[in-house]
């Protein structure tokens, strides 16, 4: 563990852990996430934002190569690798978990956003909680209804418990309501997660919403929506949330992202707001990279929701 030891800023202590798993998507490298995010500079980022950082290292993730995809059972639907995704997800979320329980706020980094399911369910196991979801996508499907097998479309409905979800023990938050559920930047949605979201109590705030009302206003919004009669949230950054010619390092661009300032200012709200209790870093995918640009942006607004200023 390395301690920068600083102490300014709010005070906080921060957690980093790795989750370097690929078994939530097809298109491989995205288990580099985590070493791309630290040598994109996180320890100085975390330093400059005024926290004290320890790194407790990567999480043991069995090589997707040497499991079998397709081996499922009936009730897994087509969701691959779940039993990979339980396995790592129930470890991160005992890290998690007793992270916060040693005072300190969780950074996980990833990895495919399939372990947001064990982020999120070790965040909310001792108290409750809400999420804001910044990203392209709504990760609300489930294993009958995705179209793509992959669980990093999934880990919102898994830990809301939707559908057949609802059954799978290990993967709900019951301490996360979807009352303080926002889902912030959405551009790419299925047919079924556009008909969950419709009888749902989720917020779910558009690109389209985002350019008539702005960005700051709708995470206003989002934080409120998360806030309310909680005891703070989570903050899940999905980095295809970003426009891809700012963050093309991700295994699913969408066009029509927020941009680099946008960005930026919504993560100078979440630390203004100090509502934050854990926060996680997904699908950064090294080989699909620039530079590592979209790495070193991920560590910018890391920095950035943890306090960092400009002035
Ligand atoms: N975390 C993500 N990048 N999710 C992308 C999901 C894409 C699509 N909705 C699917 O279910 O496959
Ligand atoms: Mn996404
Ligand atoms: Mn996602």
């Amino acid at each position: 563990m390395a301690d920068s030891g600083n102490f300014d800023g709010d005070g906080r202590s921060v957690r980093v852990i790795g989750a370097p798993t690929d078994y939530g998507q097809d298109r491989r490298g995205v288990d580099m996430g985590p070493s791309a995010i630290r040598y994109g500079g996180l320890s100085d980022g975390l330093a400059e934002a005024g926290v004290a950082t320890e790194d407790t290292g990567d999480l043991l993730v069995p090589r997707a190569e040497e499991r079998d995809p397709d081996y499922r059972t009936p009730s897994e639907g087509k969701a691959r690798f779940l039993r990979e995704t339980e396995d790592v997800c129930s470890r991160l979320a005992s890290e998690v978990r007793e992270s916060l329980a040693d005072g300190h706020t969780p950074l996980v980094l990833g990895g495919d956003h399939s372990i947001a399911i064990g982020t999120v369910s070790g965040a909310a196991a001792e108290a409750d909680v809400g999420a804001v979801w910044f990203d392209a996508h709504g990760d609300l499907n489930t294993p009958t209804t995705t179209p793509s097998g992959n669980v990093h479309g999934m880990p919102l409905a898994a830990l809301l418990g939707v559908r057949e979800w609802e059954d799978v023990d290990w993967a709900n938050a019951p301490r996360l309501a979807p009352e303080n559920v926002a889902i912030v930047g959405l551009r790419s949605l299925d047919d079924a997660e556009r008909e969950i979201l419709r009888d749902s109590p989720i917020s779910a705030y558009t690109m389209s919403e985002i350019d008539d009302r702005s960005l700051a206003d709708v995470v206003e919004d989002a934080l409120a929506v998360a806030s309310d009669g909680t005891e703070g949230y989570h903050v899940s950054l999905d980095l295809d949330w970003l426009d891809p010619t700012i963050a093309p390092g991700v295994g699913t661009p969408v066009r029509g992202g927020v941009d680099y300032r946008e960005a930026h200012h919504a993560m100078e709200q979440v630390a203004e707001d100090g509502g934050m209790r854990s926060m996680e870093l997904v699908e950064v995918n090294p080989t699909l990279d620039q530079h590592n640009e979209t790495a070193e942006l991920a560590v910018e607004l890391a920095a950035s929701a943890f306090g960092k200023r400009i002035l």
